[in-house]
């Protein structure tokens, strides 16, 4: 009988795509998959790619539980906090429901020999417990990221958070240096997860994270996506914490398997066209811009970005994703299509790993998710940080200092920083540095992804002795 692993993202594209990879590589390997999206995504995934999207393949199918929020066929990104409330009150029911149903005598599918589930998603740990299935979490942030959500409860147990007032943001406050986080020398407030910006003890997601994190001691495994030679001081420090740590990335380097090349995890409909924009560009000359699934653009923001980009005089890409504007349509300013006529591109949604792997792409300007970061270190492209939220300022402060693959648009942004930042790096000679270093990082990143690399045989490791072996429980 094969293994049946049920594998199970948050519910946000920075999730699925990266618990998708995995679903796939498990399944190469044997396994068989089941894949839960709530019935918010399901319904997104086929409008943007069509029904046959999620009918599956053999040995590998989609199924839903509800999200616990009113119905709704919008094409955008729910509300986070409102989100992250809602799966922990109301899905273990229906996740358990699930989970018996797949173990039914009249299914025809094997019996479910593990779950894998997104590390933020550990209301799925309640309902493994109740039947007795083992459980390996997968979180999706950067280890640094990680790192900085396990202290959560420890900077409100010193009282560094929630914050004063709100003079904190400006007063310089989160300069202060944190020194109690092994692996993480010279991190200030500014660089730890942004959630403990609130004065509000009660915050969503500040209580929410603390709550995932705390639950990492009761998965058996623990996965991250990155590699030890990147973030080795804080891999140390997290393998002291707990025992079972699989660093398995970068995820796309190990998912080179094609034969489930029609199952894809983007939820809005890819323009593929900007790739033959991108073909007639010369080697290095475009910047390409791109915020992820989740930030939003006010309306000065969009104007500021917009001058940056025209004053720099550069080819660029620009991802305008339709509700990156808060739905409002698009807030581009007057004067400014005309004014880049010819040398830009704007789309809605693009292929992104193609285009990072594009010659001509030789900068990402970026908010710095996780996957945006470990993809543009997995091509060798530097980029401009702009992050928004999360650990986006985590991973903003590695790049810029430890990788010194990125610089950073500090503070509010402004079309001079924009301008600025974006010569230095396609530019200047720190732009150069940037690249030499991001491609000795896309080197070390194969490797790590190679026959005998360190994510390659972490992966072996994590079916071998966890997945697999849990089939004697
Ligand atoms: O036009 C686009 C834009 C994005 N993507 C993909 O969408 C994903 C975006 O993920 P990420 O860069 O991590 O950004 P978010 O969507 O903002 O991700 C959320 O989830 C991440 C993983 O936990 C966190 O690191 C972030 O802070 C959090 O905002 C990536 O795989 C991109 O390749 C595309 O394919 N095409």
């Amino acid at each position: 009988m094969k293994p049946h692993a049920v594998v199970i993202p948050y519910p946000a594209q920075g999730h699925i795509a990266p618990l998708l990879r995995l679903a796939k590589l498990l399944h190469h390997r044997g396994f068989f998959i089941t894949f839960v999206n709530t019935e918010f995504n399901h319904n997104r995934l086929i409008r943007a790619r069509g029904p046959g999207s999620v009918s599956g393949g053999q040995d590998f199918q989609f199924r839903t539980i509800p999200d616990g929020l009113p119905p709704s066929d919008c094409d955008a990104t729910q509300d986070i906090p409102l989100l992250s409330q809602s799966m922990s009150e109301n899905c273990t029911a229906p996740f358990l429901e699930l989970i018996k149903n797949l173990n039914d005598d009249s299914s025809e599918c094997p019996k479910v020999s593990c779950i894998v589930s997104d590390g933020v998603m550990s209301f799925t740990l309640d309902a493994a417990e109740k039947l007795g299935v083992p459980e390996v979490m997968f979180y999706t942030t950067s280890a640094c990221g990680f790192m900085g959500y396990l202290y959560y409860g420890e900077l409100v147990a010193r009282g560094y958070v929630p914050l004063k007032d709100e003079s904190c943001l400006t007063n310089g406050y989160l300069d202060t240096e944190i020194d109690f986080i092994p692996g993480m020398k010279g991190i200030r407030l500014r660089d730890i997860p942004s959630f403990i910006r609130t004065t509000d003890p009660n915050d969503i997601m500040l209580n929410y994270n603390i709550v995932q994190h705390e639950n990492a001691s009761r998965a058996k495994a623990i996965i991250l996506n990155t590699f030890d030679e990147l973030e080795q001081d804080i891999l140390e420090a997290i393998r002291a914490r707990f025992d079972n740590v699989y660093t398995i990335g970068p995820l796309q380097l190990l998912d080179n398997e094609r034969k489930l090349n029609s199952i894809g995890s983007n939820l809005w409909k890819e323009d593929m066209e900007c790739l033959d924009w991108l073909d007639k560009r010369e080697e290095n000359s475009v910047l390409y811009i791109n915020f992820g699934s989740i930030t939003p653009l006010s309306p000065d923001q969009t104007v500021e970005f917009a001058w940056g980009l025209a004053k720099s005089n550069h080819h660029f890409l620009w991802i305008i994703r339709p509700d990156l504007m808060n739905g409002k349509g698009s807030l581009l300013p007057e004067g400014f299509l005309e004014e880049t006529k010819g040398r830009g591109l704007l789309v809605g949604w693009c292929p992104q790993e193609r285009v990072l792997a594009h010659r001509a792409v030789g900068g990402f300007l970026t908010h710095c998710g996780w996957n945006s970061t470990v993809e543009t270190i997995s091509e060798g492209v530097p980029m401009v940080c702009w992050p928004f939220f999360a650990e986006q300022q985590t991973n903003c402060r590695y790049a810029c200092t430890k990788w010194e693959i990125g610089v950073e648009i500090e503070g509010d942004v402004t079309r001079g920083k924009v301008e600025k930042m974006v010569k230095v790096m396609m530019d200047g000679e720190k732009g150069k540095e940037m690249r030499k270093k991001a491609l000795e990082w896309k080197d070390k990143a194969r490797l790590a992804a190679k026959i005998g690399g360190s994510s390659y045989h972490n992966l072996e490791k994590l079916i071998d002795e966890t997945l697999l072996d849990n089939r004697k429980f």
